[in-house]
């Protein structure tokens, strides 16, 4: 998935990777090259001091390596706050494969990419992203243990989208109890941009609250499935960021929240799943704080599935994965007020509180 924040003409002029602004730290970041499955793989491990870094694998047929590297470094930052402010003792990494997950991913390529993970004798710990199912991380198993998100037939907790939309539903509601005083979605009009995994299950939440649901994806096959099962509004606006609406849900892609789309924004409140929404977390996160608009920090309230695949390394059931995801309702609404007395935007206050916990854990060593 490409990342509007810095492009390759600009990458370029940084240094390749400790330059980037992206690098922020990075422990450590490894290249996974092999010519007989064609794999080109990023591992990025952005800081293992509360455990080691677990996030998913993504694989997408990015515009060029630079647009790949800045991708990877971005998600495995985010990853490591994620689970910091969500008290999961793990650190933060993610993995890129470049290619395109419809034509080019095979099982001999998937079980190459476990060996590069096993090769890390358990500092990354992978699972699935855009472009994985569960059951590529099977194989996955087949070469490595330090995989997650495994069908449950095979010992694993099963795909982890559900979970994330649950967990995005609840940060949803915190933020419309903070902007209206009511978290019911009964009648509110939301937005859902990108009906996948994570998209769809949200859908369903929504449309049982009676909220109004409008969707809008590139795939016109799974905008007329989705739409059709859910009785849901497919948007026929030509801007879907200006679109007239209560919440904007962003269930794609990172970095919509930008420069251009900033000035279109017409809802009260932003909350979704994507990775990264914002194009530039201290400058766009003021901006939408300015404008009135309540951002739920997207690293807090998309914790959801990384709550359900650390329940197969600590060994937790349904019911804790439920209870912690379920809490990200009052995290969520903590952040917000936080942010509103401190008069900082909310990224920054969630943001200050994972990176305490980090701090915290470092001075005890
Ligand atoms: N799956 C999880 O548990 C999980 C956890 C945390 C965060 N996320 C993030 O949530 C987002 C969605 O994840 P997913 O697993 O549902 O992915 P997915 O690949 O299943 O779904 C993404 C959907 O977005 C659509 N899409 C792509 N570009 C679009 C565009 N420009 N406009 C509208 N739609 C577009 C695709 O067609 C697809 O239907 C990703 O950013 C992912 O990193 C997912």
């Amino acid at each position: 998935m490409t990342v509007d924040v810095l492009k390759a003409n600009e990458l370029k002029k940084a240094a390749p990777v400790f330059g980037q602004l992206s690098f922020d730290d990075h422990e450590q970041v490894v290249f996974c090259n092999d010519k007989d499955t064609g794999l080109k793989a990023i591992i990025g491990i952005h800081n293992t001091v509360l455990g080691p870094a677990l996030g998913g694998t993504r694989m997408w047929n990015y515009s060029s390596e630079w647009d790949a590297v800045n991708d990877v470094l971005r998600l495995s930052r985010g990853m490591t706050f994620k689970s910091a402010i969500t008290g999961l003792n793990l650190g933060g990494g993610k993995a890129v494969i470049l290619g395109d997950a419809k034509t080019q991913k095979t099982p001999q390529l998937m079980r190459r990419f476990g060996e590069f993970v096993d090769s890390l004798g358990g500092k990354y710990i992978t699972a699935e992203d855009v472009g994985m199912e569960t059951a590529d991380m099977d194989i996955v198993r087949e070469v490595t243990p330090y995989v997650t998100g495994i069908s449950e037939d095979k010992g694993g907790a099963g795909n982890p989208s559900p979970i994330t939309a649950y967990g995005v539903f609840m940060g949803m509601k915190a933020a419309a109890k903070f902007k209206y005083g009511s978290d019911n979605l009964k009648n509110r009009t939301v937005l859902v941009q990108g009906i996948g995994h994570v998209g769809e299950s949200l859908v369903d939440h929504l449309t049982k609250e009676g909220a109004k649901v409008i969707i809008s994806d590139i795939n016109e096959e799974r905008l007329q499935q989705v739409s059709k099962q859910y009785n849901a509004t497919i948007f026929e606006g030509k801007d879907v960021y200006a679109a007239d609406v209560d919440i904007y849900a962003p269930c794609a892609l990172g970095a919509t929240i930008n420069d251009i789309t900033l000035e279109r924004f017409k809802a009260d409140i932003i909350a979704g799943a994507a990775n990264n929404q914002l194009a530039d977390d201290s400058k766009h996160g003021l901006v939408l704080r300015e404008k009135g608009i309540v951002y739920a920090p997207d690293f807090l309230i998309n914790a959801g599935g990384i709550i359900n695949v650390y329940a197969e390394i600590e060994g937790y059931g349904k019911k804790e994965i439920m209870e912690k995801t379920e809490n990200i309702y009052h995290t969520t609404l903590e952040i917000l007020n936080e942010a509103d007395v401190k008069n900082i935007t909310t990224h920054e206050a969630a943001l200050r509180v994972a990176q305490q916990r980090i701090a915290d854990r470092k001075n005890r060593r």
